[in-house]
């Protein structure tokens, strides 16, 4: 059977880029930037003063001590930020100034308010002040014709803040993929029905458009289809006209109405891998339909959502251009002893936390493909490989984080 290793691979290889769209600056958040941005100016487009006080000549303070301070004469008009004046700063005098207003002519440096004593119309300084003393620098950020953003980087909100200071409104970025979620089976019902003896909720195509949306794509969630050819076709059909990766959950392994398969293959589409050998997810489908791509995950909800995280979504990161398509993993102890049985590779939810200076993970409960608590109480999935069956405690394993590590060691398991 297919190693997860080799089974990514496969998947992966079938990433292609996504074209390029015009979005409104806002809404190119956390997307791949799809062009390389220059400046067409200086930022700051002029020097202007970093403090709240009063501009200066810095020859004038040679020389001022508390015994002997230099005194300057205030000017009646003064510089608040977004004005600008005409007259130039002549010897012995001060421009009151507020933080972020241009310098004036012949002023090179600014003394905070709170640094002088106010007399009347003067300001007596008690200290030589250097030159360019609380000036910042026109271009000290940025400079005209400099890159400021390279092509596909991800735009996060000190991007956005930067492309709004020069003035861009709009932006080109890598659009977002667009994912069908459709969940196959007889004994669905939706949140809002009434269960009767034998039905269930479903809660796949609810956990997927979550996962899909965290990825930053865009979910499209069909619902529910029964295990009726005609219907599960036509929801295929529909789904790969109008999205880029088809996810189906259930119906993929070996029972007398898991038809989706079947029906994929009928549709001309050509099957890369079935079955994985991993524990939860092993039923695994994988195709490709011209460019679209389809996945069926097997319809227990811990194997639907961890295939979701391990093949789906660094291929929709890939596709959006994202550099970094891998949640982070860290090695950690385990808490416990494990006994597995060593035909496939288990992947294990965990809770990974820090106690002194060392990471342990300690498992989320009872593992079974269905028990979507597991998943839920998780923020890791350890991969324990299946080369042995015992496994001690403190033996390190690989762990992928899915959330952030616990740091509040009252809240781990006892190790
Ligand atoms: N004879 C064999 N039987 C099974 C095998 C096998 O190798 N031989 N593999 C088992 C494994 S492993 C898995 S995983 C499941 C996957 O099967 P399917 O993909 O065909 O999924 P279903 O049979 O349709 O459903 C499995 C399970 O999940 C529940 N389910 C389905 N959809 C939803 C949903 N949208 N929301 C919540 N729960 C859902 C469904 O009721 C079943 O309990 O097959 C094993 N069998
Ligand atoms: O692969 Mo299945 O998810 O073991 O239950």
């Amino acid at each position: 059977m297919l190693s997860p290793e080799r089974a990514l691979q496969i998947v992966l290889d079938q990433a292609y880029l996504l074209e390029p769209v015009e979005l409104r600056l806002l809404d190119s958040r956390g997307m791949t930037l799809a062009e390389e941005i220059v400046s067409d100016m200086d930022i700051p487009p002029f020097d202007n003063s970093a403090m709240d006080g009063f501009a200066i000549r810095s020859p004038d303070t040679l020389g001022a001590s508390l015994h002997n301070p230099v005194r300057l004469k205030v000017l009646e008009e003064d510089l608040p930020a977004g004005h600008t004046t005409q007259k130039s700063l002549m010897p012995g005098y001060a421009f009151q100034i507020m933080t972020g207003a241009p310098i004036p002519a012949g002023a090179d440096a600014v003394i905070p308010v709170e640094d002088v004593e106010m007399r009347n119309e003067e300001i007596w300084i008690s200290r030589p002040y250097k030159t360019h003393t609380n000036i910042r620098d026109r271009g000290e950020e940025v400079w005209a014709g400099e890159v400021v953003l390279t092509q596909g980087k991800t735009i996060y909100p000190a991007d956005i803040g930067l492309l709004a200071s020069l003035g861009r409104s709009k932006v080109a970025v890598i659009r977002k993929a667009k994912v069908a979620v459709i969940a196959t089976g007889d004994e669905l019902i939706d949140i809002e029905e009434n269960l009767q003896p034998g039905l269930i909720r479903d809660s796949n195509s609810y956990s997927l458009t979550a996962q899909i949306a965290e990825a930053g794509a865009i979910p499209q969630r069909v619902g529910i289809v029964a295990d009726q050819r005609e219907l599960v076709r036509q929801a295929l059909e529909r789904s790969l006209m109008e999205c880029d990766i088809v996810l189906t959950s259930g119906g993929v392994s070996v029972g007398k109405y898991d038809l989706v398969k079947e029906v994929v293959e009928e549709l001309g589409a050509e099957l890369k891998f079935w079955k994985v050998s991993q524990k939860p997810g092993k039923p695994l489908a994988f195709w490709t339909y011209g460019q679209k791509l389809v996945f069926g995950l097997p319809g227990n909800p811990v194997a639907v959502m961890f295939c979701f995280e391990r093949y789906v979504r660094p291929l929709i990161l890939k596709m959006m251009g994202r550099g970094e398509i891998f949640r982070p993993t860290v090695k950690a102890a385990l808490a416990h002893d494990l006994k597995i049985k060593t035909e496939r590779t288990q992947f294990m939810r965990v809770i990974v936390g820090r106690k002194g200076e060392v990471l342990w993970a300690s498992s989320t409960g009872a593992q079974g493909s269905g028990i979507l608590r597991s998943m839920s109480l998780a923020n890791g999935i350890a991969t324990i490989p299946p080369q042995k069956e015992i496994w001690k405690q403190g033996e390190l394993v690989e762990v992928m984080l899915i959330r952030e590590i616990e740091e509040r060691p009252e809240r781990l398991p006892p190790a």
